[in-house]
């Protein structure tokens, strides 16, 4: 049972069309991905699920409610993490967390929140002396701090440093542990093939696929790539007479195997069974960026 149904969505801004007919569900307790480059059209849509925006065509039905009739209840079991979310630069991380929790008829307890999102010692610290990732995890606590049941975090790692980006990761993933469903606005590859279940890729407004991370690339490019230096002689027939196996060839001294399925199992066996040692043995898989480049015709700049 889908908790997000968006239907056939439209939405323009004078001539731009920014959303041109978006379609796909969400299903309980996923961490679903809405993936595409700048202006793809990523942030209306959720916008439009978060009931801040109204669409000009289509459907949009969350908890089974419509969110611009049903906004208030909704309010009440959906938490929103916009992009660059601003607060007054004097209030207190504590103070911020109490007052949004007052909104709430079930709200989380904030010092519980505070705890767990690693803002302990920033508890009294004002907004504007916080850095760019304790910004970040107050903006997630204050999506969370109505015991939401769905969350929409948009672009929540754009401006945050590897280290603090992997943390944050690990935030989102101990949300949904708690039952969250979660619905993921990034342009980052890393972050979509990491936490996404499933992912929409939206490219000028439209969905091109919709799947798995590991589905994505498997459906563009299935192929995989072994190099390896043989440890005694090979008879390239031994290895190309594998089902799994579609070429053998040589660069140098390395032997090029390209294949589907588990080929590098197979391709270990025989040599296994051959006494040959493969040295310097390397996968080439295709990633989630070649198989966006597939899908769009060009690549997702970072
Ligand atoms: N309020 C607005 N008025 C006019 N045009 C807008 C408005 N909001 C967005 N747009 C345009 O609509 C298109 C889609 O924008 P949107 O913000 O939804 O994309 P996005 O994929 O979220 O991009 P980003 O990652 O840069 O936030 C863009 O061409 C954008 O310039």
């Amino acid at each position: 049972m889908p908790v997000i149904e968006v239907t056939n969505l439209h939405k323009r801004y004078g001539r731009t069309v920014a959303v041109d007919d978006v379609s796909f569900d969400v299903a309980a307790g996923e961490i679903f991905g809405v993936l595409g480059p700048n202006g793809a059209g990523k942030t209306t849509t959720v916008e439009i699920v978060a009931g801040l925006r109204v669409p000009d065509g289509g459907e949009v039905s969350v908890l089974g409610l419509d969110p611009r009739r049903d906004a208030a209840r909704l309010r009440q079991s959906v938490g929103v993490q916009l992009q660059e979310s601003q607060l007054p630069d004097r209030l207190r991380v504590a103070e911020a967390l109490e007052l949004y929790a007052s909104f709430y008829r079930d709200p989380a307890d904030p010092a519980q929140l505070i705890e767990e999102l690693g803002l302990g010692e920033k508890r009294k610290t004002p907004y504007d002396k916080l850095s760019g990732g304790q910004k970040q995890r107050l903006s997630i606590a204050l999506a969370l701090v109505g015991n939401p049941r769905i969350a929409i975090l948009d672009e929540l790692t754009t401006g945050l440093d590897p280290q603090a980006r992997r943390d944050t990761w690990g935030l989102v993933e101990r949300v949904r542990e708690r039952g969250v469903t979660i619905l993921l606005v990034t342009h980052f590859m890393e972050e979509a093939e990491r936490l996404c279940d499933r992912l929409a890729v939206i490219d000028r407004g439209r969905v091109v696929a919709l799947d798995s991370p590991a589905g994505l690339v498997a459906a563009v490019a299935p192929e995989q790539r072994i190099r390896f230096r043989p440890s005694a002689p090979l008879d390239d027939r031994l290895l190309g007479d594998l089902p799994q196996v579609t070429g053998v060839s040589r660069s140098g001294t390395q032997v090029v195997v390209t294949g589907t399925g588990d080929v590098l199992h197979a391709v270990t066996s025989v040599l296994a069974r051959n006494q040959i040692i493969a040295a310097d043995l390397r996968l080439e898989q295709g990633t989630l960026d070649d198989a966006f480049v597939e899908l769009t015709g060009h690549r997702l700049a970072d």
